[in-house]
């Protein structure tokens, strides 16, 4: 089974476009002139231009969830998180809590018929989200009012039974799922429980029979399918599986120790709803709405509402802790560790030179992810020139880290940060940062690449291959301890240490097992022109990929 499919680095295209207009950034580059703020009649136009922007829209038509942690509250708040607007159609009041539904009231179908008439006639609905659908009257009232106010796209979360273990849709409903409802659905996900009833209770234990049955439901006529696997606790990921009709894409998010799981799938759908209604692909949409699901367990974990075994989850987290700002940047893609730029103050001080102008003209000549590496700097002066750097990197989607400070990491909002064995834990890192953020490890074994996997790395960074003089005392390991390293490594590897143009295709020709790239610093940021041995190398590396 494929993961997401990935460019192969060599193949990859650059981030940056370079055009021929640029002004050549050697020594130092141009700054950058602002537009000055629109004012007078230009700022009418202006305002007048934003009142008219159509706000993306979600229709939910689910049922309500008394204690608010799934249903139609939870769509709400899921959908108000990414910014859209959701109005809902309530199909069934239930009286839930934390220990499990007491009780379902369906509302009748006509009514249910004409509230639907009500917003699908007048509100322009961009997206239509179905969860709990109580009867099949109800899935045909709905079939009936798509067809006649047709909308961009259908995500049908099949809700039949709570986490709680209660039923909420019987089994009459599953024929008109699948003869009607499904043929005009984009996308349907079920949970592995629900996936089993829709396929005649099929047993599914193992990822393998969780893609079977995204191709069985497949061929009940949605474009595509996600097979949730949030209910298979002995998995330490939690893995969902996706199918386009072509290919099996296994998504992998972190397992969050929590009781707070309630409402998970309802709010999963509603993210994927609200990010296809602002314009996002299907594989797109989908993966906002897992990383969504994952930040915001990971910042509700410990939270306690209610007394039974299913707490509800904070949708909201992001208006309450700055600290976790999690974007709606993907899963780190391991492909950006194919150059891999590390600057250091002693040089660019050297070349007199900024940082920013040192990372802007890395990322001209072709860097992939760049790694702030400030041993020397007072911290606010590092802070001012790490919060450049943020803002340079997000135009050009090249992810920046921090080198061991946390603190700076934090406070200019940077991807990700970078730590050695002497410095903090990753594990720690990862506490204070969120699983929304990128975390390397410098490792120089076996054991301590195992260790930063177990700790939650992203990466690990396994060097010096060569001797190297911006590291005092730090052993050689030469290719054969590389080789080690990578091939027992779980998490990708970057190979630092003494790279420069003279070597690096000897590195990567070595096509080691999960290498992705090289780490520089002096080959770089030691020389007169940052940009142009950036692109000297890239083009090595290139080759070097190409060949082996
Ligand atoms: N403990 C968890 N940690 C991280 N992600 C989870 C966890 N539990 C569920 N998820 C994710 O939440 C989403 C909803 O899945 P699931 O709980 O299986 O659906 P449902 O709520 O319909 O039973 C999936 O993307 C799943 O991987
Ligand atoms: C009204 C309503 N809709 C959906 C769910 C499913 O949510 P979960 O699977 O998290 O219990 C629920 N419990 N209640
Ligand atoms: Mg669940």
């Amino acid at each position: 089974m494929a993961s997401v499919p990935r460019l192969p680095a060599a193949h990859a295209p650059p981030r940056t476009s370079i055009p021929a207009a640029l002004p050549f950034l050697c020594p130092s580059s141009s700054p950058r002139v602002a537009p000055p703020p629109a004012t007078g009649p230009r700022r009418l136009v202006a305002v007048a231009a934003a009142r008219a922007m159509p706000w993306p829209h979600v229709l939910t038509v689910a049922g309500s969830d008394s204690g608010a942690g799934a249903g139609i509250q939870a769509d709400i708040k899921a959908c108000a998180a990414l910014g859209v607007y959701c109005s809902s159609v309530v199909t069934a009041v239930t009286a839930q809590n934390t220990v499990g539904v007491q009780g379902v009231h369906a509302v009748p179908e006509e009514f249910v018929g004409e509230q639907l008439r009500s917003v699908l006639s007048d509100m322009s609905v961009d997206v239509v989200k179905t969860g709990m659908l109580p009867s099949a009257g109800v899935v045909k009232v709905l079939c009936d009012s798509l067809r006649k106010f047709p909308v961009k796209a259908l995500v049908v979360d099949p809700v039949m039974v709570s986490t709680s273990g209660d039923t909420l849709s019987g089994p009459s409903t599953l024929a008109t799922y699948r003869d009607e409802l499904f043929s005009m659905a984009d996308i349907v996900t079920p949970n592995v429980k629900e996936a089993s009833k829709l396929l005649g209770d099929v047993s599914l234990h193992t990822i393998s029979d969780m893609r079977n049955a995204a191709e069985s439901i497949y061929k009940l006529g949605p474009k595509h399918v996600l097979v949730k696997g949030g209910d298979m606790p002995d998995s330490p990921d939690a893995i969902d599986v996706f199918f386009d009709g072509k290919e099996f894409i296994e998504l992998h998010g972190l397992r969050i120790r929590t009781h707070n799981t309630h409402g998970t799938g309802c709010t999963l759908a509603s993210c994927i709803a609200a990010e296809l209604a602002k314009g996002a692909k299907m594989l797109q949409a989908v993966q906002v709405a897992k990383k969504f699901v994952e930040s915001a367990l990971y910042h509700s974990k410990d939270l306690v509402i209610g007394n039974g075994p299913q707490g509800p989850f904070d949708h909201l987290f992001n208006l309450k802790s700055p600290l976790y700002k999690m974007g709606s940047r993907q899963k780190f893609n391991p492909d950006d560790l194919f150059l891999y730029a590390v600057t250091d103050s002693g040089m660019n001080k050297k070349w007199g030179r900024s940082i920013k102008d040192a990372v802007r003209a890395a990322i001209e000549g072709g860097a992939t992810i760049v790694q702030l590496r400030e041993k020397d700097s007072e911290t606010r002066e590092f802070l001012e020139a790490a919060k450049a750097c943020v803002e340079i990197c997000k135009s050009s989607g090249v992810p920046l880290l921090i080198n061991d400070r946390i603190d700076i990491a934090l406070a200019c909002n940077a991807d990700g940060v970078h730590v050695g064995q002497s410095d903090m834990p990753a594990w720690e890192v990862r506490e204070l940062l969120g699983p929304g953020k990128i975390i390397g490890v410098s490792c120089k074994t076996v054991a301590q690449a195992e260790q930063a996997w177990k700790d939650g790395a992203d990466y690990i960074g396994c060097g010096g291959v060569f001797p190297t003089t911006t590291k005092a005392n730090n052993p050689t390991l030469g290719f054969d301890g590389l080789r080690t390293v990578c091939s027992a490594s779980k998490l990708p590897v970057v190979a630092i240490g003494g790279i420069n143009a003279g070597n690096a295709d000897s590195v990567m020709e070595l096509g080691l097992p999960n290498l992705k790239g090289v780490a520089v610093v002096s080959a770089l940021f030691d020389r007169e022109c940052v940009m142009t041995e950036t692109r000297n190398l890239r083009s090595i590396l290139m080759n070097a990929c190409a060949r082996s």
